[in-house]
């Protein structure tokens, strides 16, 4: 298979804290591979140390067929686009002129910029200065310049942190056409929504290490206790085992009549966390 990025035993540790701990995870071309931990679980050292900003402690890391000494060359530089907390834009300047900027850096035609400005949504607002954007535009100008080199592969920290449901759509409405159009995206969240809407596969991180990784829906497949709940009309709650041989139980409770909600006990991939883990993804 054609992996992406193949990591083995990939440890980093600043002085005597150990930020990642023996990590080896593989991502095929065309994923949404999503780092799922909460604060401090090593999701930024991780984004940093696949794009060349932080060098490894040990293991080994190819990311696109390149080893880490070729990170910091242009010809990686070109084949990623990186959205992270630094990703500062030029306030005073307006959409337009900080999207041309990027376009000198790398060398790319100005026809990009409005292509790329109809993506996210934001070609009527070119001229509009930066400073005077809500967040939520923000998020999508600084997305704009990370994607106007056209990367085959994404790395976003925390993409959607802070933003509200409609701008949090947004986002993700875009994501998914990138990744439609074969973008790689490997991206971290402490958002167990997000996790579970946008992710092929989900690591769950915690304290450097991946406790579990696979399909969202298989993690809480796995962890279910594999029942159903019926509530009735008068109050009873009673609990089938999710199993062929009774299905006619079901169908002759609903039938009576009697059924006024019923749901699979699958849990949240935010339980999912906590029962690995010990620990809340939000604390
Ligand atoms: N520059 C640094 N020097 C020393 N320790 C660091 C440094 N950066 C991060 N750490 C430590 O490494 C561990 C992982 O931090 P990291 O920022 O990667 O986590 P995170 O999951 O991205 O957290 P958050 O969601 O809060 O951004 C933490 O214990 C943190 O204190």
């Amino acid at each position: 298979m054609d992996y992406v990025i193949n990591l083995r035993d990939l440890s980093k540790s600043y002085g005597d804290t150990v930020a990642l701990k023996d990590i080896t995870l593989q991502v095929p071309k065309g994923q949404i591979f999503g780092l799922l931990g909460p604060s401090g679980s090593g999701k930024t050292t991780m984004i940093k140390t696949l794009t060349g900003e932080l060098r490894k402690t040990s293991g080994e890391i190819h990311v696109l067929n390149m080893k880490e000494e070729q990170f910091p060359t242009p010809n990686y530089k070109a084949k990623i686009g990186v959205l992270s907390d630094n990703s500062a834009l030029y306030e005073r300047l307006s959409i337009y002129e900080n999207l041309k900027l990027t376009c000198k850096l790398y060398d790319v035609s100005l026809d990009e910029i409005d292509i790329i400005l109809e993506k996210v949504n934001l070609i009527d607002d070119k001229k509009k200065v930066v400073s005077k954007l809500s967040k939520g535009m923000k998020q999508r100008v600084m997305l704009a310049r990370t994607l106007i080199h056209k990367p085959e592969l994404l790395f976003l920290d925390e993409p959607t942190s802070a933003l509200d449901p409609g701008n949090v759509d947004k986002i993700h409405q875009i994501l998914r056409e990138l990744n439609e159009g074969g973008t790689t995206i490997f991206l971290s969240t402490h958002n167990m929504e997000e996790a579970t809407n946008l992710c092929d596969c989900v690591g769950l991180l915690y304290k450097g290490s991946i406790q579990e990784m696979d399909h969202p829906d298989h993690l809480r497949y796995q962890h279910s206790s594999n029942q159903f709940e019926i509530e009735t009309h008068d109050g009873e709650l009673i609990k089938v085992e999710n199993k062929p041989e009774n299905s006619g139980q079901i169908e002759q409770l609903i039938a009576s009549g009697r059924v006024k909600r019923m749901y699979s006990d699958d849990p949240t991939l935010g339980e999912v966390f906590l029962k690995v883990t010990g620990k809340d993804l939000g604390s």
